[in-house]
């Protein structure tokens, strides 16, 4: 049995994350973590440094908020607890600092986006991208997302501009936007613009589109509900067990 801590369990991600542990036969919730957060099945905690204190779990499971993962994972990998991070906001050498932080054994695993269909179009987008001089990325979330760009978006884009090896995109750019309207053209991430849009109606949507003379490719990937993400949480809490460092993306324990 696999015992789990929820940190944020009281969230959107985190109260789905308690239900899909629940619900599995080799895993149990034993704490969980959020400052407004009630429980009667499990021991719940203000902060994780509480929880690391009172001990009883394997891994932590984190759904929070940019603003506080990063204090969580300090005080979780010190005491050597591997970690399953979904919350997004963090750069990738703050992880490569926090994985240091812990003991030989110790894994910290980032999936910024856990559906197996977010995977598949970052990795339809990383062949596309060397055949194309273009492309964007447009994502969609619901209005209470608090980072943007969404972090599959940033992380596509790094992908994007990885599989150019360096080449620049030749379309206009922000020196097109006019007086006013700075931001028209996107933020660019690695080089790829990327425009965010948040509005009632959505769970998370990325597209991301290719251009070169007289065609476009598009990829789009939809989430439609939570459920879509907890096939791949409870795949990277059965795995970190076997794994020690930083492991960044759900592809490395897909088959
Ligand atoms: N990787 C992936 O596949 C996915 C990642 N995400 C990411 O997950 C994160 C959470 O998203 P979502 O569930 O929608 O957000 P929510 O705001 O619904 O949930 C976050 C929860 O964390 C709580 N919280 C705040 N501070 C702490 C703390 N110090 N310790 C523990 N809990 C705390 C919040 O409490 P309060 O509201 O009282 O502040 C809230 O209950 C975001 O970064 C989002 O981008 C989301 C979906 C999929
Ligand atoms: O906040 C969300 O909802 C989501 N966040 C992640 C992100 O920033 O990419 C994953 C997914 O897009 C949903």
């Amino acid at each position: 049995m696999i015992n789990v801590a929820v940190s944020g369990f009281a969230g959107r991600m985190g109260s789905a994350v308690v239900d899909a542990v629940t619900a599995a036969d080799d895993m149990q919730v034993t704490c969980g973590i959020d400052p407004h957060g009630s429980s009667k099945v499990f021991a719940v905690y203000e902060t994780v440094e509480q929880a690391v204190h009172a001990g009883g779990f394997d891994v932590l499971v984190d759904f929070t908020q940019p603003s506080v993962v990063e204090g969580n994972l300090r005080v979780a990998l010190a005491a050597g607890i591997d970690c399953v991070v979904g919350t997004t906001g963090l750069a990738n050498d703050k992880l490569e600092e926090l994985a240091a932080l812990a003991p030989e054994g110790t894994c910290l695993f980032y999936a910024p986006n856990f559906t197996t269909g977010a995977v598949l179009m970052m990795q339809f987008a990383k062949s596309a991208a060397p055949f194309f001089p273009e492309a964007e990325v447009l994502e969609f979330h619901h209005c209470n997302k608090k980072d943007a760009p969404s972090g599959t978006a940033v992380r596509t884009a790094q992908i994007i501009s990885e599989a150019r090896d360096g080449r620049q995109s030749v379309a206009p750019g922000k020196e097109t936007e006019i007086a006013g309207c700075e931001g028209a053209r996107g933020a660019l991430v690695e080089g790829v613009p990327v425009h965010s849009v948040r509005s009632m109606g959505y769970v998370a949507s990325q597209e991301v589109v290719f251009g070169s003379m007289g065609q476009t490719l598009t990829i789009r990937h939809d989430s439609w509900d939570r459920t879509s993400y907890m096939p791949g949480v409870l795949l990277g809490i059965r795995s970190v067990g076997d794994r020690q460092g930083l492991i960044v993306g759900l592809e490395n324990f897909m088959e």
